[in-house]
Formats: structure tokens, sequence, C-alpha cells
């Protein structure tokens, strides 16, 4: 017998306006593929061994770990298992897109993250044909776990500086890989500790003392019997974090480790025999695969918030407290507007960031088949905005997240509520695949680029074409859709105009350029934060703020139902469906071993001697 849902929940289940499956199609992309998704979550999440009796909080930093991996293992197999071999691959991808099924088995991450967000797509964009045929096959079976390993101890976001060094040696025909300082040592690539035994090294190639830049290798690192470290390698864990504690974050280090020549991934630049280098058409295709993350990032992050509010305005229709008006007893905390305010623009912006990760999915899909063709020509477009949502959409949701966290008061305090770990989880997006702020910088760098390019009458592509209008300053805008979108573009175009107004002001001033732009560069990131406001996604505001809060007040909960992640994904004694948020804190805080007695043995050691002044 199901237990009984909150009565406040059904009053504002029967009171939402619309209906919430078609909303919950519209996300999915149809019926059939709402059908497909929770087929998939339905077989995947009846599969034994998923779940941990203890609640992992309560485990030693080695026990989570090791628990993930055995939740790794399991939830693989049954994802393998699950799918639906009548199914085409982009039907698998669009029931996987908007699921956060992991989610519902790990609450930090997965130990295999890497190997399916980065190892893979590193051999897909990096291998040549011959390599790439060979890896997918093993790497595709989970014959080998892999990871990618770029960034090191001293250097993330200046890949140009990286320090691993890996030497073409002719004679042998191989490559030899070395960290000449402690900075060399690879820091942080995930599963790198004590999971994966490949992984994609970021090095820089020498070839008769000549630098060649970097370039991708496929390094074994662990003997794949009996799961050793190599010689030549080694290898430990970074220790404990803010979030990422079952990712497995490791460190590696060469010492004149060598491998065959054919495991430079040699689609873009080759290595013959003789030791000629081939140079790649650009050599920015190697970082070809932080483009694709960063892609990937928008739609996690669209899903991830959308996890958070669910929690936030479930709880926000069950808590009561205080009092609006006296005499009419404890009102439901969503009730009240600045608590509207704290959570419906997560809502909204969940949406705009599943329309944006969409419309970016198709622009990199587009310019990928093009580089395919040998046509480059919208590569540094796809680079900048990729960059700059990456950046605001990581932003936002790391903004969102906590306050969705802070609207839910002490229980959203809770590791039980599940918020503080989706925090961790959005906020290191804002450091991993490129630090926001450098990723800003990027942008800025071809939003200059472009004014410039206006400025002599040059045609701009679609998404830098708001700085080739004309736009008066005067520009009186009312508060129609059309008025905001023309003042969003104005703003834009000004800052972009200031930022550079003030480079030049710095370089008629004695300044070189690159410390003009150092001196801009606040500006700048501000500039680069207005590209990503497009017309499609803001043509829902409507004339007056407050009165948008009203509207959407009752249909609340019926948005988040409609995000329709269950319980098990949520994962949050705050966010249930029913809404018994009360019991399921005091079943949650049961399971604390601290419970399990009434005294705790610390007493008679320590403060029953220490109160009688014996100690
Ligand atoms: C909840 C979400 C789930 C998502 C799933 C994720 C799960 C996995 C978890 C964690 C994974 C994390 C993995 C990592 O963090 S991997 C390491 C990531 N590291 C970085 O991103 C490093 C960032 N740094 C850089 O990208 C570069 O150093 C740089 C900042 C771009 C600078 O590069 P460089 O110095 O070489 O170049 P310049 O600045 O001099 O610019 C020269 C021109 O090159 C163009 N450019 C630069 N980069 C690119 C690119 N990627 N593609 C195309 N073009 C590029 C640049 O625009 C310049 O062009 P111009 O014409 O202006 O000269
Ligand atoms: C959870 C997590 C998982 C990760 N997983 C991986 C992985 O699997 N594989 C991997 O290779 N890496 C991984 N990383 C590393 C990540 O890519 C780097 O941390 C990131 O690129 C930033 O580099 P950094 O940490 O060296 O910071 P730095 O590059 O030292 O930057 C430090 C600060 O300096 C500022 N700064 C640096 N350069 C500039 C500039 N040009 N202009 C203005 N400001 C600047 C930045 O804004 C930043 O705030 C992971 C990191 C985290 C947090």
């Amino acid at each position: 017998m199901s237990a009984k849902v909150n009565d406040d929940l059904l009053t504002e289940r029967r009171k939402c306006e619309f209906n919430v499956e078609e909303l919950t199609n519209y996300l999915d992309g149809g019926a059939q593929a709402t059908q497909n998704r929770r087929k998939l979550e339905d077989k995947v999440l009846s599969t034994k061994g998923l779940f941990d009796e203890v609640p992992e909080e309560y485990l030693s930093h080695k026990e989570k770990y090791e628990n993930a991996v055995r939740k790794a293992v399991v939830y693989y197999k049954a994802m393998k298992e699950a799918e639906d071999p009548n199914q085409t691959e982009q039907e698998r991808a669009n029931a996987t897109y908007r699921s956060l099924l992991h989610a519902a088995v790990f609450k930090d991450n997965s130990p295999f993250s890497l190997h399916l967000a980065m190892f893979i797509p590193a051999i897909l964009g990096q291998a040549d044909e011959e390599q790439k045929k060979y890896w997918m096959k093993r790497a595709s079976k989970m014959e080998i776990i892999g990871t990618y390993a770029q960034t090191e101890l001293g250097h993330g976001t200046f890949i140009r500086g990286l320090e691993t060094t890996a030497t073409y040696d002719p004679k042998t025909e191989e490559f030899v890989l070395h960290s000449p300082t402690l900075t060399a040592y690879k820091w942080w690539p995930g599963s790198l500790a004590h999971t994966a035994n490949y992984c994609v090294v970021m090095a820089h190639l020498y070839i008769n003392g000549k630098s060649c830049g970097i370039q991708p290798f496929i390094v074994q690192f662990r003997d794949e019997e009996t799961h050793q470290p190599l010689p030549g390698i080694k290898l430990g864990e970074i220790g404990a974090k803010l979030g990422f504690n079952t990712v497995n974050n490791g460190f590696l280090g060469f010492d004149q480790h060598r491998i065959p020549r054919n495991r430079m991934l040699m689609k873009n630049a080759q290595v013959l025999k003789d030791g000629t280098f081939k140079r790649s058409p650009n050599s920015k295709l190697t970082y070809g695969t932080m483009v694709y993350v960063r892609v990937v990032i928008v739609n996690g992050m669209a899903n991830q918030l959308a996890r958070a509010v669910t929690i936030a305005v479930r709880y926000s229709a069950v808590r009561r407290q205080s009092e609006l008006k006296p005499d009419a007893g404890e009102p439901q905390i969503l009730d009240y507007v600045t608590q509207q305010h704290k959570l419906f623009i997560g809502i909204a912006s969940s949406h705009a960031f599943t329309l944006t990760a969409k419309w970016l999915t198709r622009m990199y899909q587009k310019v990928t088949a093009d580089l395919e063709k040998g046509n480059l020509d919208e590569l540094p477009e796809l680079h900048a905005i990729a960059c700059c949502l990456k950046a605001v959409t990581t932003t936002d949701t790391s903004v969102l997240v906590e306050r969705s966290r802070t609207s839910c008061g002490g229980h959203g305090y809770m590791l039980s509520s599940n918020l503080p770990q989706i925090y961790g989880l959005v906020t290191a997006a804002c450091t991993y695949e490129g630090e926001n702020t450098v990723l800003m910088l990027q942008t800025a760098r071809s939003l200059v680029k472009a004014l410039e390019q206006a400025q002599s009458g040059k045609r701009l592509s679609p998404t830098m074409s708001y700085l080739s209008e004309k736009v008066s300053s005067r520009l009186k805008w009312d508060n129609s859709i059309d008025g905001i979108v023309k003042g969003f573009r104005r703003v834009a175009y000004g800052k972009v105009e200031s930022a550079m107004r003030s480079m030049r002001k710095y370089v008629r001033s004695g300044l070189g350029p690159e410390d003009a732009w150092n001196m801009s560069s606040v500006q700048l990131v501000a500039a680069s934060e207005y590209t990503s406001i497009s017309e499609a996604d803001i043509r829902q505001l409507q004339d007056t703020y407050e009165d948008l809060l009203g509207k959407i007040r009752p249909n609340a909960v019926g948005l988040v139902d409609a995000f329709d992640f269950r319980d098990q994904i949520l994962n949050s004694t705050l966010g249930a469906y029913d809404g018994r948020v009360y019991e399921r804190l005091m079943e949650e805080a049961l399971k604390s071993p601290l419970n399990a007695e009434p005294v705790n043995q610390s007493f008679h050691k320590y403060l029953k001697p220490f109160m009688q002044g014996k100690l």
C-alpha cells in the first residue's frame, strides 16, 4: 500500500492549470521518448545491488570508493542489459539525454564517469580510422577502462604550458613519456588513481629536439591482469574534495615510460616511422574533446538544476512556517513571494538551458560534420559559443542550486536532502573543462574580433550579428518581448564596445596590447555574459515580473512534477513525490550509526572523567 501523499501536495496538484504529462513529453522529445525513458529507468532501477543499505555519507573515504566501484559494475551491466535492441541509436540517446539515472546510484558521481564522458569521446575525436576501430571495440565493451589525463599539478588552464614530454625515438619507433618535474605530474583526472588502466595523455611532443606542440597519446598505465602500475609509472589518489569523492581523481608521473609509435592518436597530426611530423590543419583540433564536453555540460546543468528545484518546490509546498496574516494559520512557504522569486527563476532557467543545449548540440553536430569534410570555417564560433554557454550555465546553475538549498532552511543543509551533493556536482563544473573566467575571456576574444570586423563592414555570424546592428543609443525599448530583446542586444553591444574603447585607451596611454587586454579583462568578461541571451529563450518574458510569479504560483508543483524525476533519482528526504518530509527526515536520521546505542563509548572514555575533573 503506497504511503499517503501530503495533503498540501494533493491540493497543489489539483489546482495545476495545465497537462503535466504533455510538458513531460515535450521535454523528452515526444510521448514515445517518455515511454522509452521510463521503461529504461524501470528496468535499471529494479536491479539488485544498486542501492546502499548504509547511506554512503556514513562510510569512510575508502569505503565510499569501494562501494562506488561495486555499484558501477552492477549499474553498467544493468544499463547494457536494459538496452532495447529495436531502438535506434538516436532513440537510445534520447532516452538517456534527459535521464539522470546514474544519480539514483551515485550521489557523488561514478568512478567510470571519465571513461564515458572523455576517454571514449577523445578516441572518437582524435584517433585515425584504424586506431578508432581497435580502441573503440575494447573501450565500448569495457575490456579496458580509460580516463583523460591533461591537467598537471602545475598547469590546468594553460595547455601550451603542459610539462609532460613525449620524445620520439626513431631507432625504436617509440615515444618516451616523461614527467621532468613534480609539477609535470598529471593531477586531477577522474578514475586515474585506482580504477582505470588506460588514459589519453596530452603531452608536449618533441622530435629531434624540436617542439611539435601538444598531442594526444593513448597510454596503458596498469597491467590488465594484475592492475599493478607498469614500470616507470607513479600513481595515486589526490585526496578528499568538496564533491566528486567517488570519482577517484588521481595523479600520474612518468619516468622515461616508452610506448609504441601507433599510440599517438593520429587523426589530426601524424608522426611517420622516420620521425617526419605532419602538422594538423589546425592545432586547436587537438582541443576538440574539451569542446564536446562543454556542450554536454550545458545539458547536464539543465537536468541537475531541474532536480534541485523539484526538491525545493515540493518541500516549499509542504513546509508551513510563520504568519502572513494574523489568525490565518501558518502559510505554505511557497506563498511568500520571496520564495517564489528564489525558485521560479530556477524552473525557467532549467527550461532555457534545455532549449539552449539542444540548439548548441545541433551546432556542434553540424560543425563536426563540416570538420570531417575539411571545412573548419565555423570552428572558431563553436569554440566561442561553447565556452560562453558552459561558463554561463554552470555559474547560474551553481547560484540557483545553492539558492534552492538555502530556501529549504535547516533541512536543506542535511545531506539527506541531497541538495548539498547536487551543489558539489554543479559547482565543480565551474572549474573543470575550462575554468569559467578563462572561457569567458576566450569568448571575449571572439567578440572583440567580431566588433572590429563589423566596424570594417564585414558580415558577422548569426550569433554575433547583434554587433553589426546600428542600434541608436537613444533606443527607447518598451517591455514587450521585442522591446526586451532589443534592450538586451543594445546592452550587449554597449558592453563589447565599452571594453574595446577601454583597451584602445590603454594602448594610447602606452601599454602593450597584452597589458591593455589584461587591464580591460573585467569588462571583457562582463561583455561575454550577454552573448548567451538569444531571442528564443526570452520570448516568454511577460510585462511585469511579480505578475508573472503570481501566474506561475498555482502551477509550480505541476511544473516540477513535469520534470518527471522518480524518488530514487531525487534521492532526497525533502523532494519525494508523496511529500512525507518529516517521516523521511526521521527515517534517514535513524540510519546514523551514532543512533545504534543511547550512550556512546566516548562518554565513559572522555566525557565522564572530564566532567568529574579526572582528565
Ligand atoms: C553535470 C554535467 C555533466 C557533464 C559530464 C562531465 C563529467 C566529467 C567530469 C569532469 C571532467 C573534467 C575534465 C577536464 O577538466 S579535462 C581538462 C580541461 N581543461 C581545459 O579546459 C583547459 C582550458 N584551457 C584551454 O582550453 C586553452 O588553454 C585556452 C584557454 C583556450 C587557451 O588555449 P591557447 O593558449 O592554446 O590558445 P589562445 O588563447 O592563444 O588562442 C589561440 C586561438 O585558438 C583558438 N582556440 C582556443 N581553443 C580552441 C578550441 N578548443 N577550439 C577552437 N579554437 C580554439 C582561440 O579562439 C584563438 O583563436 P584566434 O583566432 O583568436 O587566434
Ligand atoms: C572536479 C574536477 C574534476 C576534474 N577532472 C579532470 C579530468 O578528468 N582530467 C583533467 O585533465 N583535468 C581535470 N580537472 C582539472 C580541471 O580541468 C582544472 O582544474 C581546470 O582546467 C583549471 O585549471 P587549474 O585548476 O590548474 O587552475 P589554474 O589554471 O591555475 O587557474 C587558477 C585561477 O587562475 C585564473 N586564471 C588562469 N589563467 C587565467 C587567464 N588566462 N586569465 C584570467 N584568469 C586566469 C583562473 O580564473 C582560475 O580561477 C578536474 C577538476 C575538477 C575540479
